[in-house]
């Protein structure tokens, strides 16, 4: 008592006590911030790994997502979980729920996964773009991707893949290996320069183009910084993350802003006789457009063209009637036909980025499989060597005729697709196939695990075009194979593609034999 007395007698100065007092209360709220957004999955009965404090299932994506949505899925169900930082991200993985989400109940998911840390010119692009903003930039772009276009991109393609073979005949000629995917770059980079800007970037010729070496730097982006952890944990901060210097962004954004503005102010100078109606003159006659875009019947890119036969069966794209939106989501149903200066600007930029990337990925690792499987080589070698007997030269209408090569690029797009995951944002409580999703979470589709989910793909790791056989795709749930998502919000940019990609490997699998060599990572 008498040590307890003395203790009690002893008065602690009240400054410390308060501090002290303070310091308790501040680790209450810090661990309470800390966890709070962390039973939101659970409530709705989505099952998930146990999240961090601040940064909840984060460090799962260290070594990417496919192994990681393979792992979830296995463990958790088709419909899982996780916390993206402090972001409910619900995985599905589930055909039918994917049909509802991206298709039937498109109205209700219109908008994708929101990145607050996106900048001019990338923050005013299609694919950031959300709910009537995007329906207008949508509705616009989208007669730039029709077939009627593409046939006009025939000839510029052909003269971009002439200047292809040239470096693949130099190639060839020294008998040295070669980066054959660097090529491929440099090929859809003058591609997307002269369909969609008019403008010859001839960087295959350059091997230190700008354009392409600003897009490399784009991609070369990496999200684990330092920083990026601070935003995160504490997204509220994130608005500040644009006035933080950041050089390389900077740099970066500048050079696509000053050479898209440089293109523009070049078109708006010549004659308008002389201007061609390439998908940036699309845009800038919007500038002045009085014409109105109606919104009701949101027309999309339909994906059972006559180019892309392999989509016939995956996600046909129906006109979509977004007129009967829920009532705190019905849009104006017309909208003024005008796109502003960084509207105009944000698409040229990512379709620079997309246009570039995608495809030469595409070409790349078609190439890469042909190589290692002679015998599919062989086979579409004859189907080419077989077209040339009846055309002088690919375009838009006879390279249809080609179906053992859409088979290959099929099979290609499924064992390596360049869009592997993507996502949409729930923007109000509601229900899939009686699944409860709640507001603010994100749905993520996996494409990269469906496309390899053995399911729907026996020996998934193997490359067998024939997967891709009339009869084979009639009887597979299309929504198991998104190379380029699905819905209206799908790639407005697939028929470009699909043409590009057909049209170069027609030319170069007539004049060459693609082989392996010993720097070839096989694997
Ligand atoms: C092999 C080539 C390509 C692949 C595999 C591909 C794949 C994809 C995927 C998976 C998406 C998301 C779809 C969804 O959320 O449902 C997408 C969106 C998009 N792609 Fe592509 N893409 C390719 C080429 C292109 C090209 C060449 C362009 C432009 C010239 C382009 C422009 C876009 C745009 C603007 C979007 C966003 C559409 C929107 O949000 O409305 N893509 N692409
Ligand atoms: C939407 C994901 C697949 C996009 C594939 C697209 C290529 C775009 C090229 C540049 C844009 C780079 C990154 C996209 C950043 C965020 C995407 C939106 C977030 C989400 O939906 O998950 O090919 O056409």
């Amino acid at each position: 008592m008498e040590v307890v007395m003395n203790i009690l007698k002893t008065p602690v100065p009240s400054g410390v006590s308060m501090t002290l007092g303070l310091f308790m209360i501040f680790l209450a709220l810090l661990y309470w911030y800390a966890t709070f957004p962390y039973s939101s999955l659970a409530q709705c009965g989505i099952r998930h790994p146990k999240p961090s404090p601040f940064f909840g299932n984060l460090f799962l994506f260290r070594q990417g997502f496919f192994g990681v949505h393979t792992d979830l899925i296995h463990k958790y169900g088709r419909v899982c979980g996780y916390y993206l930082g402090r972001r409910p991200v619900v995985v599905v993985a589930d055909p039918d729920m994917l049909r509802q989400i991206m298709v039937k109940d498109f109205s209700t998911f219109p908008n994708r996964m929101t990145i607050r840390a996106a900048t001019k010119p990338m923050s005013d692009c299609l694919l950031m773009l959300r709910n009537e903003h995007w329906k207008r930039v949508r509705s616009i772009l989208t007669p730039s991707f029709s077939a009627a276009k593409m046939k006009e991109m025939g000839p510029l393609i052909n003269t971009a893949t002439d200047t292809l073979l040239t470096n693949l005949n130099c190639h060839a000629e020294s008998g040295e290996s070669f980066d054959i995917h660097r090529c491929f770059g440099c090929f859809t980079m003058d591609v997307i320069a002269s369909v969609a800007f008019g403008t010859q970037v001839d960087s295959q010729k350059d091997p230190d183009d700008p354009f392409v070496h600003h897009a490399q730097k784009f991609f070369s982006f990496s999200f684990f910084t330092p920083i990026m952890f601070v935003f995160i944990a504490f997204p509220f901060l994130i608005p500040l993350a644009r006035f933080l210097p950041n050089k390389r962004r900077d740099e970066m954004n500048n050079f696509f802003i000053n050479c898209i503005q440089k293109i523009i102010r070049q078109r708006d100078e010549q004659p308008v006789e002389e201007r061609r109606r390439d998908f940036l003159q699309l845009m800038l006659e919007t500038r002045s457009s009085k014409e109105c875009v109606s919104l009701e019947h949101f027309d999309v890119v339909n994906h059972a063209d006559e180019l892309a036969p392999t989509h016939t069966h995956t996600n046909q794209q129906e006109n979509v009637d977004v007129s009967h939106e829920s009532p705190n989501r019905r849009s104006v149903q017309t909208q003024k036909r005008m796109m502003s200066d960084d509207e105009i600007v944000g698409q040229a930029f990512v379709f620079f980025l997309a246009g570039y990337e995608t495809s030469s990925n595409t070409l790349a690792f078609t190439c890469y499989l042909l190589a290692l499987h002679p015998e599919c080589q062989s086979k579409l070698q004859a189907e080419v060597d077989d077209f040339f007997t009846r055309y002088d030269s690919p375009d838009y209408t006879n390279v249809q005729e080609l179906k053992y090569l859409d088979m290959v690029i099929s099979e290609a797009l499924r064992l390596y697709p360049p869009g592997f995951r993507f996502a949409r944002e729930v923007d109000e409580d509601c229900m899939v196939n009686g699944q409860f999703l709640p507001k603010g979470a994100t749905l993520e589709i996996p494409a990269g695990y469906l496309h390899y989910d053995p399911e729907y793909w026996p020996e998934p790791e193997k490359f067998i075009p024939e997967r891709f056989t009339v009869e084979a795709k009639a009887s597979r749930h299309p929504f198991v194979y998104l190379p380029f998502g699905a819905g209206p919000r799908s790639c407005v940019g697939m028929r470009l593609a699909q043409l590009e990609i057909k049209m170069a490997l027609v030319h170069v699998f007539r004049k060459f034999n693609i082989v392996a060599c010993i720097e070839t990572k096989v694997g």
